[in-house]
């Protein structure tokens, strides 16, 4: 499995799509079955049932998709901080978009669907990238920058990594 981590707004999804068409797989997205299995979004899973109960979710959406699904994986931007999760990503290609803090404003807007980014979106960026991104280089096996760069571009970018490791 390919599996895309990193901050909110490094465009895991958007790149994922657009990766697994090129590489002619399918790609998950373990916000998409999260959302699917429970019937409803992400920011109301987190208001209705709590941080944590969203994170249970997503450890199990995660064994679930690795279990099940051969391709491309784009996971949340918090389910690497999951020690389990961690231990299911090793022996996989783990790709860390990474993004700096004002692209990541840039791209995330000011909408409610990230429920971590409510109130101040730029300090809450800069806190969780502050804090995770030590995680995040620890998980990966390959880092693409994506500051500046279009989503084809990225997405060139990781088959042309990924190629060059194997
Ligand atoms: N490289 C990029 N350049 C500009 N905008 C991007 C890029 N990657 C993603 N986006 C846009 O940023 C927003 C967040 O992207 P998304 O794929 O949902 O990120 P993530 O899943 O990592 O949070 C979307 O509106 C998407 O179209
Ligand atoms: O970083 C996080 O903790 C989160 C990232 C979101 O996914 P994206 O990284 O795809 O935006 C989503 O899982 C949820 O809002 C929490
Ligand atoms: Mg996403």
């Amino acid at each position: 499995m390919i599996v895309l981590i990193g901050p909110m707004g490094a465009g895991k999804t958007t790149v994922g799509a657009l990766l697994a068409e090129q590489l002619g797989v399918t790609v998950r997205d373990t916000d998409q079955d999260v959302e699917a299995a429970e019937g409803r979004p992400i920011s109301e899973i987190f208001v209705d049932s709590g941080e944590d109960a969203f994170r249970d979710l997503e450890r199990e959406a995660v064994a679930t998709a690795l279990a099940t699904h051969d391709g491309v994986l784009s996971v949340g931007g918090g389910a690497v901080l999951d020690p389990t999760t961690r231990e299911l990503l090793a022996g996989h290609d783990v790709v860390f978009l990474r993004v700096g803090l004002s692209d990541a404003v840039k791209r995330v807007g000011l909408g409610s669907a990230r429920p971590l980014l409510l109130g101040n979106v730029r300090s809450r960026i800069k806190a969780l990238l502050d804090e995770r991104t030590p995680v995040y280089e620890s998980v990966a096996t390959v880092v693409v920058d994506t500051d500046g760069r279009s989503p084809a571009e990225v997405t060139a970018e990781v088959v042309a990594a990924l190629g060059a490791r194997a």
